[in-house]
């Protein structure tokens, strides 16, 4: 059976795939380059080495004073810096907060993930914001195995021009990331939206990104039956429901919004 880990040729293959991607997109633009949302984290780390090699790519840092870790910020500066990219810091918790401020009767301890999606937001907002007045395409930063537990905020991390990693499991991005050179203090960081103190994906999700693209790449990429994943990676029945009705349940994330077919009822 093929397996989830790549070889050093299917690392520079994926790495060339990449990289073509992002030139073709902002060739096709029209645009002068790229921007993209630099939290520190492993993905948008591996985005940004691979598109600063092929385009002029600027880097947002957009921490919220609230949630935010400090050192996140220092890895993305010194990222930014070590690759020779423009980058700027914006601090989005007022903005957050301004949102916030419309249901003055809510907050955080009653629905912790309404108010936790509005920072993706907020940073949609930013990156479109910067694209618009400096003629940049918006590089998202999402994995295979994000997008498919639909693990990200809908029109906010999800609102992108090209998602150059998305074709690679996390397990694979952290290999990429290895083969690249990104910073060792990054790629061992355990994997956080840091939308609130403490959150971290696998804690969020119940499972780790291990155990979790086993089962994905089985289904998915191989089409083996539960039967046949359970053997090679123990999992329980429970807990692969949970994830398909999580992958199924989140289809509605990775399309364009349905339209309404007005033709059907009135013709031409
Ligand atoms: N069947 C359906 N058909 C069409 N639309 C449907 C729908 N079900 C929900 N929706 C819509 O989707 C909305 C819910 O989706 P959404 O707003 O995204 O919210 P939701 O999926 O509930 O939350 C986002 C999740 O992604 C995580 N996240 C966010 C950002 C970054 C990262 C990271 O790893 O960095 C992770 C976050 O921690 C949380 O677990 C609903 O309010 C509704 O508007
Ligand atoms: N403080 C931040 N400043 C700028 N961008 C951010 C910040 N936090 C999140 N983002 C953007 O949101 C994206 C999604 O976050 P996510 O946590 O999935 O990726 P990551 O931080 O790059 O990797 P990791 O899995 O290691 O946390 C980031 O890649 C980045 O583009
Ligand atoms: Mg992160």
């Amino acid at each position: 059976m093929k397996g989830l880990l790549l070889s050093k040729d299917e690392l520079v293959k994926c790495e060339n795939a990449i990289e073509e991607s992002i030139v073709r997109a902002v060739e096709t633009s029209k645009m002068n380059g790229a921007i993209l949302a630099l939290s520190g984290g492993i993905d948008s780390a591996l985005v940004a080495v691979l598109a600063s090699r092929v385009v002029d790519v600027f880097g947002l840092l957009l921490p919220d004073r609230a949630t935010s870790d400090p050192g996140d910020m220092e890895d993305a500066r010194d990222l930014a810096k070590s690759l020779g990219m423009d980058y700027e810091l914006i601090e989005i918790g007022g903005i957050v907060e301004a949102v916030y401020s419309a249901r003055p009767n809510l907050g955080p301890k009653e629905c912790r993930l309404a108010y936790a999606n509005v920072k993706p937001r907020v940073r949609m907002i930013m990156n479109y914001f910067a694209s618009n007045l400096d003629g940049r395409i918006v590089l998202g930063t999402g994995n295979k195995t994000e997008l498919l537990m639909g693990y990200f905020t809908k029109y906010g991390d999800g609102g992108v021009d090209l998602l150059p990693i998305a074709g690679l499991y996390k397990t694979r991005v952290r290999q990429m990331a290895k083969h690249v050179g990104v910073p060792e203090a990054i790629i061992k960081k355990p994997p956080s939206a840091g939308l609130w103190k403490g959150q971290t994906d696998e804690g969020e999700m119940g499972i780790s990104y291990e155990a979790l693209d086993k089962i994905l790449y089985g289904v998915y990429d191989l089409g083996l039956s539960y039967g046949e994943i359970q053997k090679e990676t123990g999992v329980d029945e429970a807990t692969f429901t949970r994830i398909m009705e999580r992958v199924r349940d989140n289809e509605h994330k990775r399309n364009m919004p349905p339209i309404t077919d007005i033709t059907a009822v009135i013709g031409p």
